[in-house]
């Protein structure tokens, strides 16, 4: 097989959500547990996120976009306690990148009434479009990609030999953070533009939709020194482990470096990822006899501190 012919791996994940034989489940963890050792990426069928919801989605993700810019820009994350809202194209750039990521973006989160540990728990800001064109679809695919992070991170705990119950305590108020991005249509004549340049995901659990058709997410393969294009597939998500995931699995599950370069066609492309951290003081639950007892917390902050402020007590709190 050329490398040319190197794809991601595909797992069925009804073997494990809805199991109609014994060993289903345990089919599924064992591919689950290959794919992150060796790709830290698959992609995946049967993860039970009907595609009503997927297309309600990425039609209110349209809307949002079609605002006009000082709309969005009144909604800025940058102005928010809990680092919620509108990122402009061109507000982020990565060591060494030529130019700035042209996507933009916006995040939302928990839904927490009060702002407490410096805004990762608060209120989320919503654009002013009617409840029913942007705020339902978009809370109701919330919470469904939040169940399906925690199902991933349950298959990789079963994966490495450990028991659900650490769930518990690790899901108890989860950071899960989900970012809707546009990357508008590539300009030919910038080769050092990315929609977002080359990058490993910080945290825990990446649930990503890509809008099918419009390729442009590649992964690094270190084995073949090689950027693998991930189609975007109609009803298939793409799952992959951050840093945290890497480090707490003593790299048994790889953090895979990635990129976008909406280059496939002339029109804008559309994404949403779903990021499941977990419990802002919860300790690596791939490894509970790990000595360092490092906090999610502490991840997140360590993380973030250049760009945002925490203070004191949280900082204490989470142990950095
Ligand atoms: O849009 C994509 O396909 C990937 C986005 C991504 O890697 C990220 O936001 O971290
Ligand atoms: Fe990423």
């Amino acid at each position: 097989m050329s490398t040319d012919e190197v794809t991601l791996p595909l797992v069925d994940l009804s073997g494990y959500i809805n199991p109609q034989k014994p060993g289903d489940k345990e089919r599924v963890i064992a591919e689950v547990r290959d794919a992150c050792a060796q790709y830290g990426f698959f992609q995946t069928t049967g993860h039970g996120i009907p595609m009503s919801q997927q297309k309600g989605l990425l039609k209110s993700i349209e809307t949002l976009f079609k605002m006009p810019l000082e709309e969005k820009r009144k909604l800025s994350f940058l102005n928010n306690p809990c680092r919620r809202g509108y990122e402009e194209s061109g507000a982020s750039l990565r060591d060494g990148d030529a130019l700035p990521d042209s996507k933009e973006a916006f995040y939302i989160g928990r839904e927490d009434p009060v702002v407490e540990h410096s805004g990762f728990y608060g209120p989320n800001v919503w654009p002013p479009l009617p409840k029913e064109e942007f705020h339902d679809p978009i809370w109701e695919y919330y919470q469904a990609t939040h169940k399906l992070g925690e199902i991933i991170w349950e298959i990789l705990l079963l994966g490495l030999g450990h028991p659900i119950s650490l769930m518990e305590e690790f899901a108890k108020r989860p950071m899960v953070v989900m970012k809707m991005i546009r990357y508008p249509p590539q300009a030919k004549d910038l080769p050092g533009q990315f929609g977002v340049g080359p990058h490993k995901d910080f945290g825990g659990v990446t649930v990503l939709l890509q809008e099918a058709g419009k390729h442009g997410l590649q992964v690094w393969h270190e084995g073949l020194e090689k950027w693998l294009p991930v189609k975007a597939m109609e009803d298939v998500y793409v799952i992959n482990c951050g840093d945290m995931i890497g480090k707490w699995s003593g790299g048994r599950y790889k953090s895979a470096k990635h990129q976008v370069i909406n280059a496939a066609s002339d029109e804008p492309r559309l994404s949403c990822a779903t990021f499941f951290h977990g419990d802002l003081f919860a300790t690596n639950p791939l490894d509970p006899s790990d000595p360092e007892r490092e906090t999610v917390g502490a991840l997140l902050v360590k993380r973030f501190r250049n760009q945002f402020s925490f203070d004191k007590e949280l900082i204490a709190a989470v142990g950095v």
